[in-house]
């Protein structure tokens, strides 16, 4: 069996971050572990409060974690103070996992600010080098590049742009174009490969980009190649989707275990 570390923020209605991480790897068939940078609380409609954990403590999960057992694979989301990024990122120098998914959270679908704005800096000179690949979406990938990015070909020049800055590979993630369209776009620096999507109508999104790279994180582990990775976890993500949970008030989250949960609605 696979060992997968998940780096994130806890969030209190199960949709996103740890939670929605953990959920992820079980589906996958992984063995799920994590490393609480943050805890948040929030639900469906939005984030009330976060209390960051110090970085001596996400040193001491990390170290617990890596003494004692074999790790296949990091996925690494919210993490946001500069002080927690560069304990994480020595902490990858010392232990040095053999894939690293990186999915540079920045912004809560709901509006709320997950890293703070002097962080930035730290989260592109310390933790995007350590990425085996990089999951930004279009305004995360705006933030990093620092230009704007309405068309497919912003987003080709931004992927361009995010393996100039020290990523082996990156997707850039269009669930944020307008239109019909969900097409996300890989990059390794040689091959770029659109992965086309449609887009689902549906308020039911909560915890896309946390479920897409912990899927892509447990699919690489496994031994696929970075495109069958991708391709895999961007279907299980669209399924997740289309079977979102219209729970609580706001924007639900993403389904899990649709084949397992089929007979318990
Ligand atoms: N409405 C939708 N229909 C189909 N696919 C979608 C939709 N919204 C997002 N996706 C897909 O879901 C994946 C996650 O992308 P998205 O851009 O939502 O990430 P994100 O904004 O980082 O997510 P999060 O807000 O959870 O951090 C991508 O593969 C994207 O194309
Ligand atoms: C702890 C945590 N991590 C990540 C997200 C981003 O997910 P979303 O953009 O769907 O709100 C979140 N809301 N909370």
């Amino acid at each position: 069996m696979k060992h997968l570390l998940t780096i994130a923020g806890s969030d209190s209605s199960g949709g996103a971050g740890i939670q929605a991480d953990l959920k992820a790897f079980a589906a996958h068939g992984v063995f799920g572990m994590s490393v609480i940078t943050a805890v948040t609380a929030q639900n469906t409609c939005g984030v009330t409060a976060v209390q960051d954990i110090t970085p001596e403590i996400i040193t001491a999960q990390i170290d617990a974690v890596f003494s004692d057992i074999r790790v296949d694979a990091v996925k690494i989301g919210m993490v946001s103070r500069q002080e927690s990024i560069h304990a994480i990122a020595e902490a990858l120098k010392k232990w040095k996992p053999p894939i690293v998914v990186v999915d540079p959270v920045m912004i809560s679908k709901s509006g709320y600010p997950l890293l703070q704005p002097e962080a930035c800096d730290a989260l592109i000179k310390e933790l995007l080098p350590c990425a085996t690949l990089l999951t930004p979406n279009l305004p995360e990938a705006e933030s990093i590049c620092g230009f704007s990015i309405c068309t497919e070909e912003d987003m080709e020049k931004a992927a361009a742009c995010i393996i100039g800055l020290g990523a082996k590979a990156v997707l850039v993630k269009g669930g944020h174009l307008e239109g019909e369209r969900a097409d996300d776009y890989l990059y390794d620096g040689k091959n770029g490969t659109w992965l086309p999507g449609e887009r689902i109508q549906t308020e039911h999104t909560h915890g896309t980009g946390c479920t897409l790279s912990s899927a892509l994180a447990s699919n690489l582990a496994k031994g696929m190649d970075l495109t069958e990775a991708v391709t895999a976890a961007k279907a299980y993500v669209t399924t997740g989707i289309r079977h979102g949970i219209a729970l609580g008030h706001g924007h639900g989250p993403v389904h899990h275990f649709v084949e397992m949960w089929k007979n318990a609605e």
